[in-house]
């Protein structure tokens, strides 16, 4: 069946500058707030992705499908894996720039089903940037790095400032998420 898929990125861009500070390729890189619902460790419903920066604007991420993620009997629920992307996307642009940013726009191509008990392998990659918004895609091989597409996904971010957290979340956000980065020094700015 052919699928047309705009232009992408949509606009003239220009390539991301990676943060001299951002992770190693093969960091592991471990939620980057304990509370996430994709990444954190302290949410038994969450997806618990796991990440690890890779090489030339990428990183890699791993979503294991379990019980809790269905939607039809035996395989998993579209909105979640659109979420489980949203929470890879979002890894590739806030660990290479080290800048806050949300998702403004996210679309998924869905390819094959995902069977509960499967194990998708997303990679994630910054195709570029104009002024503050940044363009990253990622495909999720099944159950192997080098496995079928089940998925592709396309995303804008948006480079935010700090304050949006505290002003539309919880007032007490930077000072969470900072309690959330002593455990993790490779998240200090
Ligand atoms: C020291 C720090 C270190 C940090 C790094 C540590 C590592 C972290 C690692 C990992 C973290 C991430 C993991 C999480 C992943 C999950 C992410 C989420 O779930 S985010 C929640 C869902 N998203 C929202 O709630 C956004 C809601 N929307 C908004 O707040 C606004 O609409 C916002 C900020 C997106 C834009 O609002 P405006 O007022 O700031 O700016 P305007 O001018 O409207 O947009 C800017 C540009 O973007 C375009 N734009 C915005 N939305 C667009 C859209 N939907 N489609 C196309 N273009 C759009 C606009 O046309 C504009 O473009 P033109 O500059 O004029 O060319």
């Amino acid at each position: 069946m052919s699928r047309n898929v705009p232009d992408w990125p949509p606009v003239d861009v220009e390539p991301v500058p990676v943060h001299p500070k951002a992770p190693q390729a093969g960091t592991k890189l471990g939620p980057h707030y304990s509370e996430c619902f994709g990444c954190g460790d302290e949410v038994p419903t969450g997806l618990r992705l796991q990440s690890t920066m890779g090489d030339e604007h990428t990183v890699h991420s791993q979503f294991t499908v379990t019980a809790a993620h269905q939607g039809a009997p035996g395989l998993a629920h579209g909105g979640l894996l659109a979420a489980a992307f949203d929470e890879a996307l979002g890894a590739t642009v806030g660990y290479q720039l080290r800048k806050p940013a949300v998702t403004g726009r996210l679309e998924t191509d869905f390819l094959r089903p995902v069977p509960v008990g499967s194990t998708l392998f997303i990679v994630g990659k910054l195709d570029g940037m104009a002024g503050r918004k940044v363009y990253v895609s990622a495909n999720g091989h099944l159950d192997a790095e080098d496995g079928p597409i089940a998925l592709r996904a396309r995303a804008l971010f948006v480079i935010v400032a700090v304050e949006h957290f505290t002003t539309h979340g919880d007032k007490d956000a930077i000072a969470k998420l900072s309690a959330s980065s002593q455990k993790r020094p490779d998240l200090n700015p």
